[in-house]
């Protein structure tokens, strides 16, 4: 738990030990704690060095533990700190691999911090729904002053050794042999006076507009946080350390903390933490697993089409340092792809450059431009970004089948197109595979890796593998129409757009959404992604334009309701923020701001007019409850289908491809904290109203959990019927 060992005749070395990333669990700090003391009282040692075992300092308290803290418990690892603080000998931290939270606060309270060059340190507390609760929030601003106390704590960001140095958090940076460093600069500095070392005795460096910066922080976490409590807690915290003395901040501390732990927020932030690794172990509803397919290396990729997602993989896959290849149909796409791949490959280097980062992810030699399909001959791995349209896809994978060499990894970018049926044109089917990434593809963190029938375990593996390289979120998915992001976000918008027939306006629709936390409400979200791309699947699937057939009216496709209302629109042209109008008004095409329109009031009114619709008022209870009750009903259908290995992936699908917010832990994870019965009698609800909408109707999967009592989530998918056997 904590080694405790002499180095040399007068340094003791105590090491942290708690694989894999040292937390700072009960029994750690007690064991740390005593270290301390024992050196502490022995008047052979001199000065001591805090580290942590395999490369990594610390990661900070143990996050299982969360759950079964009482907010009324004493933090021991605070008393521990001061403790450490407390010492009537230096005391050096030898900070390699991570510094996180309670990690953070132990080197803080030591007398002098050594890092490695490539060690991170950062108070990601905030983005678990709590803050520093180890005196943290009070020592930073004492050591870094208000402004960069204020990033770090609300932001929760890392930072790398070099930047901790410049902002003060470190005292020296070493290339290797750190704690062999620390022990040297321990041994040096033993018997110099230690007060001037303490941060706890420091005064918070004094600004004059320091109201100012503390009103104006506030109001910037607030806009951004969507109902976030942490950012404004830290915020509180760091006001106290500017406003009270050191052991009254401390306790101001303690109080947000325990008001923090105590809320939902922390509980679902945690939860998100923890399904952000559990989707990494995935599993087949073969059986098959992570723990027995290994994933092949990719060293060199290509990038079929050059539209938007596809220069957002290429900007990922250079990024990552892979080799590429990125293929266009006709020398004008071609250059108008290499251009704009270059220069969102310079802004991430500018990016990069102002964290401190190496940013030579530029290097032209690691990426070519081609029109020719022969340059794909050895590459390891292709990913086909083309528009949605099934023939061209099959066409180009008949194509890749013939090229590629025969273990080369064939992936279709796709958002709901079935990926048997691209892969049986190929044959290696067990090598093809569904990468569904979200816009810009470079930034979003989600990959849906969808596995087809015939999809091999390593394919499968190297898929997500390929998404940890590309520092994205990998989750397995089944094979159905719009997999399960976008399978769940039709009743949704579905929803949204009969609420609007109803009589809502889509500013009341995606102001009540938006008020529940999203980014973006249905409605600014369908003028963001383009109308059009929804038109065309409709039409697609018959559901309006030339496939129509004559005489279904207007409001019904086979006795289901239907909405026309977004088939006008583009047919109006109205395409989204690309046109300058859809859902909304902007000040130009490509504009993006969003401006409720009068046009559109009057197009709606007419529309009701024309279909005999009385509008009515639609509180915003309702309008929740019909979106994402909607949405939630599908995940469990999508549970029940084993589409989804586990409610964790549709919660981290939607935390970080839909803008789902972490503080409610993603749909799943809600539904089970409002209480799957209440879910359940709401949708009862909704679809007695509307009895021709079938996704108000309950799923059965949904009615057989709150029969069986509504166990805990953690439990729905050992519920779910198992396939009858073939035998
Ligand atoms: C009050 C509150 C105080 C004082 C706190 O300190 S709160 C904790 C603050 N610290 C953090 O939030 C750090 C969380 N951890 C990470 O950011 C990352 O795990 C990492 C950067 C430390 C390492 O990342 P990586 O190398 O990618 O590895 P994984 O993220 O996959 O983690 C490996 C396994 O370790 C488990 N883990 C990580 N941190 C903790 C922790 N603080 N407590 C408990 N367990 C932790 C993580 O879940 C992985 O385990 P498995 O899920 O694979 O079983």
């Amino acid at each position: 738990m904590a080694q405790y060992r002499r180095a040399g005749a007068a340094v003791a070395v105590i090491r942290l030990h708690n694989a894999p990333v040292n937390a700072l669990s009960s029994a750690v700090v007690q064991a740390l704690a005593q270290g301390v003391k024992k050196a502490d009282l022995d008047p052979s040692v001199k000065a001591v060095v805090i580290c942590g075992a395999n490369g990594k300092f610390s990661a900070g308290a143990d996050i299982r533990t969360f759950s079964s803290l009482q907010p009324r418990d004493r933090p021991a690892l605070a008393e521990t700190v001061s403790l450490i603080e407390r010492s009537q000998k230096p005391v050096v931290a030898a900070i390699e691999g991570v510094a996180l939270g309670g990690g953070l606060e132990v080197a803080l309270g030591c007398h002098y911090r050594i890092a490695h060059a490539q060690a991170r340190v950062g108070f990601p507390e905030v983005l678990l729904g709590i803050l520093p609760a180890a005196e943290g929030t009070q020592r930073l601003p004492r050591l870094i002053g208000i402004p960069a106390a204020l990033d770090l704590i609300t932001t929760g960001r890392h930072v790398l050794a070099a930047e901790a140095l410049k902002l003060g958090i470190i005292d020296e940076i070493v290339k290797e042999n750190t704690v062999e460093r620390a022990i040297e600069l321990a041994s040096k500095v033993s018997g110099q006076p230690l007060g001037p070392r303490k941060i706890s005795l420091k005064p918070v460096p004094d600004l004059p507009d320091m109201e100012a910066i503390l009103s104006e922080a506030l109001v910037k976490v607030k806009r951004k946080a969507r109902g976030r409590l942490s950012p404004e807690m830290c915020i509180q915290a760091i006001k106290a350390a500017v406003q009270l003395p050191f052991a009254e901040g401390v306790e101001k501390e303690r109080e947000l903390f325990r008001f923090l732990l105590g809320s939902g927020q922390a509980k679902a932030q945690q939860y998100a933490f923890f399904a952000e690794r559990a989707v990494e172990k995935w599993t087949m509803p073969s059986g098959t697993s992570w723990k027995t397919a290994s994933a092949q290396p990719i060293r060199k990729a290509a990038v079929i089409g050059l539209g938007t997602m596809g220069r957002g993989i290429v900007t990922s896959l250079v990024k990552a340092k892979m080799l590429v290849v990125a293929l266009e149909q006709d020398q004008k796409q071609l250059d108008i792809g290499r251009e704009a791949v270059t220069s969102l490959l310079q802004w991430e280097a500018s990016k990069m450059q102002q964290s401190g980062q190496s940013q030579d992810i530029c290097d032209p030699a690691r990426l070519q431009f081609t029109l020719d399909f022969g340059a794909l001959r050895d590459v390891d791995l292709v990913i086909e970004a083309v528009f949605e349209d099934m023939a061209l896809k099959k066409e180009i994978f008949r194509k890749l089948s013939t090229i590629c060499k025969p273990e080369a990894f064939l992936c279709t970018n796709t958002s709901a197109l079935d990926i048997d049926e691209i892969a049986a044109v190929t044959s290696h089917p067990h090598q093809v595979i569904g990468t569904h990434f979200f816009s810009p593809a470079h930034v979003m963190k989600l990959l849906e890796v969808i596995r087809g029938h015939h999809t091999s375990p390593t394919t499968i593996a190297t898929a997500m593998s390929l998404a940890k390289t590309l520092n994205k979120v990998g989750v397995l998915v089944g094979n159905c129409f719009g997999f399960v992001g976008n399978r769940m976000m039709a009743p949704y918008v579905e929803q949204a757009i009969f609420l609007l027939e109803e009589g809502c306006k889509p500013e009341e629709v995606d102001q009540a959404v938006e008020g529940f936390g999203f980014h973006m409400g249905p409605f600014r979200m369908l003028d963001l992604a383009g109308l059009d791309v929804g038109w065309r699947s409709r039409k697609g699937q018959g559901l309006t334009g030339p496939k129509l057939a004559p005489g279904t009216p207007a409001r019904q496709r086979e006795s289901r309701r239907y909405s026309p209302l977004p088939d006008f629109l583009c047919e109006q042209g109205r395409y989204g923020q690309k046109a300058g109008k859809g859902w909304y008004l902007y000040e130009k095409p490509g504009g993006r701001t969003a401006n409720p329109d009068p046009w559109l009031y009057n197009f709606l009114s007419e529309y009701r007019e024309t279909h005999g619709i009385k509008a009515r008022f639609v509180d915003q209870e309702e309008i929740l409850e019909r979106c994402l009750y909607a949405l939630i009903n599908e995940g469990f259908q999508i549970l029940a289908d084993r589409i989804a290995s586990a409610p964790e992936d549709i919660d981290v699908i939607y935390i970080y491809g839909y803008g789902w917010p972490t503080h409610r832990g993603g749909p799943m994870f809600h539904a089970s904290t409002v209480g799957l019965p209440h879910v359940l009698s709401r949708l009862q609800k909704y679809s007695e109203a509307h009895p021709d909408i079938p996704k108000l109707q309950p799923s059965p999967f949904l009615k057989k959990l709150v029969a069986l009592g509504s166990p805990p989530l953690r439990e729905w998918v050992s519920h779910v019927r198992q396939p009858s056997s073939k035998l």
